[in-house]
């Protein structure tokens, strides 16, 4: 047994922008400086302290290092190339705090160019991409995690430093620019190792018993080694790491727990027990437990001396854990003679504060719910459960049953009639005409070669979001409101046909967001009022609750996108969200397979593409941003991922009709992995982000031979920056020189909503001017 063995519960991480987006607006009000780095540093400590108290009062031990320190400021990557003072080459000049140099990091400034943000494994969180060459200097620089460490013991508090663990950081890290060819960041994994072993002596230098090192890359085949590979690496880590003393001696540590959330585990589990660390954590909600190691015994063997934290409460969605199952995977550790921890699956970070929070929510469904305080609560139950024995928590298990009886048959969770029509759809539901007569139908559109369009949001500019506002709070009534959309809807139209696009589009003023939209318009969802969710930095949304069946009691968009196209002779295209991307960034039940969920809110999709084209809209856009996002992290998962995400997709669009085109909308460049799904999408032009990537994708395209239309991004819509004509009739060619003029077609990279008008009217009139010129032959 360990010295001092982590205690039987604990969570590998708590939201930490406040209950009520506290830090998020510290930090704001500190980049527009109306407050100073001594107050936001003071709010942040305040926000620390509000949690350590609420873990302990919800049931961690406030001793024995429960209790994780997950604070960030922006980010837990960004966190540790602090840490390890890897601060890129190109950020040279920009010197300043500690906590000033973070910031520039994450946000750039007129010099800078932030450092690139990509999505956390398979959430929706964005961190930021490290930048790593040959000569990024690494040196420890543990300041924040002591500060948090000695804020704790101040308070009474044991707590335990968490950090981004080496293998991980390396692999998410991508070669700075200047790196030679075939550098690969894990290349220096020695010398950053030997860095986390200073920051590991430093921690236990001031007390901490417990270290938490996150290794999700452990679950990860979509990085750049295998996972056997990944997992060899972590050993090497480790055992320098594992080195160290926990007894005081130099070079001393604290007890390392490595985690690896997001992903099954189960057959690196045995060698990780094997390490020279106290804790291993298994995410069992993804995962699984390696059945033969733990029948033989051998799991316990591997696992002597050290503790096992079961990920068994699900820190991915917010419903009540069943306890009972939970407790049953708790028991069969414990019986095999497994040292065991009760714990999450992953951080908390990705659930919302308290459910009690929701005032509007129903009573009944809210009786089903568990954000990270209650979650804490149930880690905390099971925990005595295995301390005390069953019988000591079989009150609350009886109440989750319940619970999860009650919700099972409450009314609106199953509805016979959408579950029929779901089984009655058939293959040739999602199948349209074949390509080529499609392309011959869609002749009468009179679509130029290299046609120009948009992504489909215009500006949110602060008028949309006051009148908004104004609406939802009563100030004005719908027809006022309703009045001002479609102002807004034929401004956006001339100023299209000023600039001189070909296809058209609404510009989405209405939407709030392309998710919760249609969540609050489709039956099924719930939305909550306090319910965010860290996106990135001081971002946060607030995902829907998918909770039962889905349908549409009446059209979404058939009003706008009609009045929209009376105003003008070009198409405009219908804009709808896709069955996979609403099912990614909401909260979405976990009593059937997610196939099942997709395919009800194809088909509430399908009826209003029929409205849609009934209403006189020739061409419909289906964005599919969270496609890539939602692949398995697990290659063995991915076909049959992609057997029901494309399926939900052409069951939603397989009604059209041969003269309807059908588009779609992917948001990211790491496209090569997938374009196998793209092609079945079978959608008739797909757009896809490629500015920022030089036009990467159209590599893989050409070589795929994709005959579809596609339209690579030329403007890189995240930042304010105008693309002028030359630099986006560069990319153009680049594009036309591996894929037909016929089917290539000219956009930005995504939707504009983020933008500003002025920028956003040069960026596209040099658009248009570069597609002119490309066409000319110029
Ligand atoms: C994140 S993808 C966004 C697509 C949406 N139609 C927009 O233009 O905003
Ligand atoms: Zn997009």
């Amino acid at each position: 047994m360990t010295a001092a063995p982590l205690p039987h519960a604990t969570i590998l991480g708590y939201p930490r922008i406040g209950r009520r987006r506290e830090l998020k607006r510290a930090v704001e009000s500190f980049w527009a400086g109306r407050i100073t780095e001594a107050q936001l540093i003071e709010t942040a400590s305040e926000l620390r302290a509000a949690t350590r108290a609420r873990l302990v009062e919800l049931g961690l031990p406030a001793a024995g290092g429960a209790v994780p320190e997950s604070f960030s400021f922006y980010d837990q990557v960004l966190d540790a190339t602090l840490a390890l003072s890897a601060i890129p080459e190109r950020f040279a000049g920009a010197t300043g705090s500690d906590l000033g140099t973070y910031f520039t990091l994450a946000r750039g400034d007129e010099q800078h160019q932030p450092l690139e943000m990509t999505k956390w494994f398979d959430t929706n969180y964005h961190y930021s991409v490290p930048e790593i060459d040959e000569r990024t200097p690494f040196a420890a620089n543990p300041a924040q995690l002591l500060t948090q460490l000695a804020e704790a013991a101040e308070a009474g508090i044991e707590s335990r430093p968490v950090l981004v663990g080496p293998v991980t950081y390396l692999l998410l890290a991508k070669a700075a620019d200047g790196a030679a060819d075939g550098f690969d960041p894990v290349d220096r994994l020695d010398e950053v190792t030997a860095v986390y072993a200073e920051i590991l002596s430093a921690l236990a230098a001031a007390g901490a018993t417990w270290v938490q090192l996150d290794e999700p890359a452990l679950v990860s085949d979509s990085l750049r080694t295998s996972r056997e590979d990944t997992l060899a690496l972590v050993e090497r880590a480790y055992a320098v790491l594992g080195a160290a003393s926990t007894a005081g001696e130099a070079p001393a540590r604290p007890q390392i727990l490595i985690t690896a959330p997001y992903g099954d585990s189960s057959r690196a589990l045995a060698r990780l027990g094997a390490l020279p660390v106290e804790a291993v954590q298994a995410d069992l909600v993804r995962g699984t437990l390696p059945a033969a190691a733990l029948a033989d015994g051998s799991l316990a063997r591997a696992f002597a001396g050290t503790q096992l934290v079961a990920g068994v409460v699900d820190g991915r969605n917010i419903w009540r854990t069943d306890l009972r199952a939970a407790f049953a995977t708790l028991t069969t550790l414990a019986e095999a003679g497994v040292e065991t921890v009760v714990g999450t699956s992953n951080s908390l970070q990705h659930v919302p504060h308290d459910v009690a929070d929701e005032q509007k929510l129903d009573a009944r469904l809210k009786s089903w719910l568990a954000f990270a305080d209650q979650k804490v609560a149930q880690v905390a139950v099971l925990a005595r459960g295995l301390a005390e024995g069953a019988a000591s928590i079989e009150e609350d298990l009886a109440e989750v049953d319940r619970v999860l009886a009650d919700r099972a048959a409450a009314p609106g969770v199953r509805i016979d009639d959408i579950r029929s029509q779901v089984a009655a759809a058939g293959d040739a539901d999602r199948n349209r005409a074949s390509e080529e007569d499609r392309r011959e139908a869609q002749r009468g559109l009179g679509i130029p070669q290299l046609a120009t369009t948009t992504i489909g949001s215009f500006p949110q500019t602060g008028e949309i979001r006051k009148a908004r506002s104004a609406f939802v709070k009563g100030e004005i009534d719908e027809q006022a409101y309703e009045g001002f959309l479609e102002a807004e809807i034929e401004r956006v139209i001339r100023l299209q046909e000023e600039i001189g696009l070909d296809v058209l589009v609404h510009g989405e003023a209405e939407r709030n967001d392309m998710v919760q939209y249609f969540a609050e318009l489709l039956d099924g969802f719930a939305v909550t009022e306090h319910g965010w969710v860290q996106s990135y930095g001081s971002r946060a949304t607030r995902p829907s609750i998918l909770w039962g069946d889905v349908s549409r009691p009446a059209p979404m968009t058939v009003r706008w996108s009609a009045f929209a196209q009376s105003l003008t002779e070009r198409p405009v295209k219908g804009m709808l969200t896709g069955p996979v991307t609403i099912l990614a960034w909401s909260f979405v039940r976990d009593d059937q397979p997610l196939g099942d969920t997709a395919s009800q809110v194809a088909l509430a999709l399908r009826g209003e593409i029929a409205d849609l084209v009934d209403a006189g809209i020739t061409i419909v856009q289906v964005d599919e941003p969270a496609l890539r996002e939602l692949l398995p992290l697990d290659r063995e998962r991915q076909a049959a991922y992609l057997d029901w995400s494309v399926g939900s997709f052409r069951l939603a669009t397989g009604g059209a009709a041969p003269e309807v085109q059908i588009h779609t909308h992917l948001c990211y460049s790491e496209f090569g992995e997938i374009i196998d799904a793209v092609d079945g999408l079978d959608a008739d032009v797909t757009s896809i982000e490629a500015a920022r990537s030089r036009m990467d994708v159209v590599e893989p395209l050409g070589n795929h031979g994709y005959s579809r239309g596609i339209g690579p991004g030329v403007y890189d819509i995240h930042s304010p920056r105008v693309p002028g004509v030359d630099e986006q009739t560069e990319l153009i060619r680049i594009a036309a020189a591996r894929i037909p003029g016929e089917q290539l077609w000219v956009n930005p990279d995504c939707g504009l909503k983020t933008r500003g008008y002025d920028e956003t009217v040069a960026s596209l009139t040099n658009l248009v001017l570069a597609a002119k010129a490309v066409r000319a032959g110029a």
